[in-house]
């Protein structure tokens, strides 16, 4: 699509220049309305182009269901042994499970992402992971999109999450705040951790 723009382009300035030397260097101003509009259209190509990298993934976002837990549970903890996440026992995804979503492939679970209301107004996001193989690919945003839209859908106005990549929630509109800012309902998770109280975590939050 964006070539068949861009022909049209290229062959409407060659147009519109020798039409203009035959008139003595006057510009025809249909031509320039058509460049101005051959111009716009191959931007807007190029945007939804980029945009459609999300839509062309092959697997699909849903809700988590219980047969999801052992693979969450297999993909959350191999990144918690490597201490960039916190494990989850078989228990706790099961108790959570409706607070998921996964991305699945194939009949395979790709990742996950959790939203959890903490507050009256506030929702954690947690248990966030791709697989290794899969990350970059936009799997994560697109797992984040469907948290938060499910959360501003039961009227969450805020989510937070403690994170060690704050560059990538940075990237989805997360800015960092103090981790004192939060809640103190928020500790009691953190009191459960293995590192608490010496975590290098970082609070982002953002309004939805
Ligand atoms: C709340 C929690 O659970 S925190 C724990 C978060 N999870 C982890 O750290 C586990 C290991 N990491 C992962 O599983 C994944 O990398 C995730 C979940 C963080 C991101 O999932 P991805 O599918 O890779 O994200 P996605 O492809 O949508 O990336 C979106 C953008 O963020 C960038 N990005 C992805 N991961 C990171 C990162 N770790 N640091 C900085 N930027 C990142 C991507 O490059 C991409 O940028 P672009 O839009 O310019 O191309």
């Amino acid at each position: 699509m964006i070539i068949v723009f861009i022909i049209l382009f290229v062959i409407l300035y060659y147009l519109s220049l020798s039409r203009a030397s035959s008139r003595q260097g006057y510009y025809n101003f249909d031509s320039i309305f058509l460049f101005i509009f051959l111009f716009i259209r191959i931007i807007h190509a190029i945007i939804s182009e980029e945009s459609n990298i999300h839509k062309q993934l092959p697997g699909i976002i849903r809700k988590a269901v219980i047969e999801d837990v052992t693979p969450m549970k297999d993909l959350i903890n191999s990144y918690a042994k490597k201490e960039i996440m916190l494990p989850r026992s078989v228990g706790e995804l099961y108790e959570n499970i409706r607070n998921f979503y996964v991305y699945e492939e194939n009949g395979e679970v790709v990742g996950c992402c959790a939203l959890q209301v903490v507050w009256e107004d506030l929702a954690e996001i947690l248990s966030f992971a791709v697989k290794p193989e899969c990350t970059g690919m936009g799997i994560g945003s697109m797992l984040l999109d469907a948290s938060i839209e499910e959360g501003k859908n039961i009227g969450v106005k805020r989510a937070f999450t403690l994170t060690y990549v704050p560059e990538f929630f940075e990237r989805q509109g997360f800015s960092k705040v103090e981790k004192a800012s939060l809640p103190h309902k928020v500790w009691v998770g953190c009191i459960k951790c293995p590192k608490f109280p010496d975590c290098n975590e970082i609070a982002l939050l953002r309004y939805l």
